[in-house]
């Protein structure tokens, strides 16, 4: 998969078929590269759950798409038409906590149903799917404008490091943290990158790794206890993260193992980067402490690689069941310890709530 493959596609609803959102299934990768189509908000609802389809920007344009899939009675009365895909936009909010894209992107879905008068009801269904191809395009130009901002940052470095996966397969294509990477190698400037694993789900080895090599990067995995080494060994140039929930005061909601490698970045003296679009804000939210952090599964922390967690494979136990764990998927990095946010928009140097305030009226 190159920079700008196709993570998600939208098959419109025809006169013979019904609408359906085809997805890479990102829990089949590395091994496989195999899509998964979804033709029901269920089928979609449990597809961005089990990561199939992940990543903030990702997760949204996908939920946008799901509320297309809601089941409309021929012969609703508009009352009920709006009351069906207000159900389903509910229901697709239930699917995943912290990303706060997925409701930005469900938000903008309400607006379409909640604009639609009863006289013009019948064309609420192509308004929904208009607005969602918009969403998914409006995401491509954004990751590419995220990619050339960030790139400014990046010019006197030649290593660094990333966590989780933050390219084309978690948002529409090119991505957030990756897209400074793959848009200084298309400039003749290419950077060596560590992707760390990021248990307990591996997005770093799995996805970034896979992704980054497709792309003709270099890329060198290392487990997620590697970092500070490679810091104090001088082996990074910058640390380049996504995010999934940033607050108004610029804390940032992101992967797990976030927080310990600001800390680590702050210590070593390493500049730390986070790249996120306008929408992964939450203005309403005075800091991250009251970010939402997603709880997962058991099983995704007691098993190796696949069988019973959500990647498929035949993973072996590896802690027992007498022993408790623990499996938050996101932590919170304060601001104070953010070089810079990377929006579509520029970049917000150290931020803090009144730069942030200053971006977004910029704007
Ligand atoms: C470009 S947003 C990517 C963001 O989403 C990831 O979480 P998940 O894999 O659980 O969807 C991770 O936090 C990334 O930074």
């Amino acid at each position: 998969m190159s920079a700008d493959a196709e993570t998600i596609r939208y098959h419109a609803a025809t006169e013979n078929s019904a609408a359906a959102v085809d997805l890479i299934d990102q829990t089949r990768l590395p091994a496989e590269t195999v899509r998964l189509v979804c033709s029901t908000l269920p089928e979609l609802h449990d597809a961005i759950v089990r990561l199939v389809v992940r990543g903030a920007p990702a997760i949204g344009i996908a939920a946008a798409y799901g509320v297309t899939l809601a089941p409309i009675d021929a012969n609703a009365s508009p009352a009920e038409v709006r009351q069906s895909y207000y159900e389903a936009i509910d229901y697709l909010a239930t699917s995943r906590p912290t990303a706060v894209n997925l409701f930005w992107a469900l938000d903008r879905m309400r607006g379409i149903v909640d604009a639609a008068t009863d006289d013009a009801i019948g064309n609420l269904a192509q308004r929904l799917a208009d607005e969602a191809i918009a969403i998914h395009e409006e995401d491509r130009e954004m990751c590419r404008s995220m990619g050339r901002h960030g790139s400014a940052l990046l010019t006197k470095c030649q290593t660094v490091l990333t966590h989780c996966n933050t390219g084309g397969l978690a948002t529409s294509m090119y991505g957030t943290a990756l897209a400074p990477i793959y848009f200084l190698h298309e400039k003749g400037h290419t950077l060596n990158v560590y992707a760390d694993e990021t248990r307990p789900l591996m997005q770093g080895a799995r996805l970034t790794a896979w992704e980054l090599a497709q792309a003709g990067v270099p890329v060198t995995v290392c487990t997620d206890s590697m970092a500070g080494g490679l810091m104090r060994d001088g082996k990074v140039d910058a640390v380049i993260v996504g995010s999934d929930r940033i607050a108004a005061n610029g804390d940032v909601a992101n992967k797990i193992g976030t927080y310990p490698l600001s800390v680590l970045a702050r210590y070593h003296n390493v500049p730390f980067y986070v790249v996120a679009p306008t929408n992964t804000f939450d203005l309403e939210l005075a800091s991250g402490d009251l970010i939402p952090i997603e709880q997962r599964g058991e099983d995704e922390m007691r098993y190796t690689l696949g069988a019973e967690s959500n990647i498929h494979a035949n993973g072996r136990m590896a802690v027992p069941r007498e022993a408790a764990v623990i499996n938050p998927a996101f932590d919170v990095t304060p601001a104070e310890l953010v070089t810079a946010i990377v929006t579509e928009l520029g970049v917000i140097e150290s931020p803090n709530v009144e730069r942030v305030r200053q971006h977004f009226a910029a704007s």
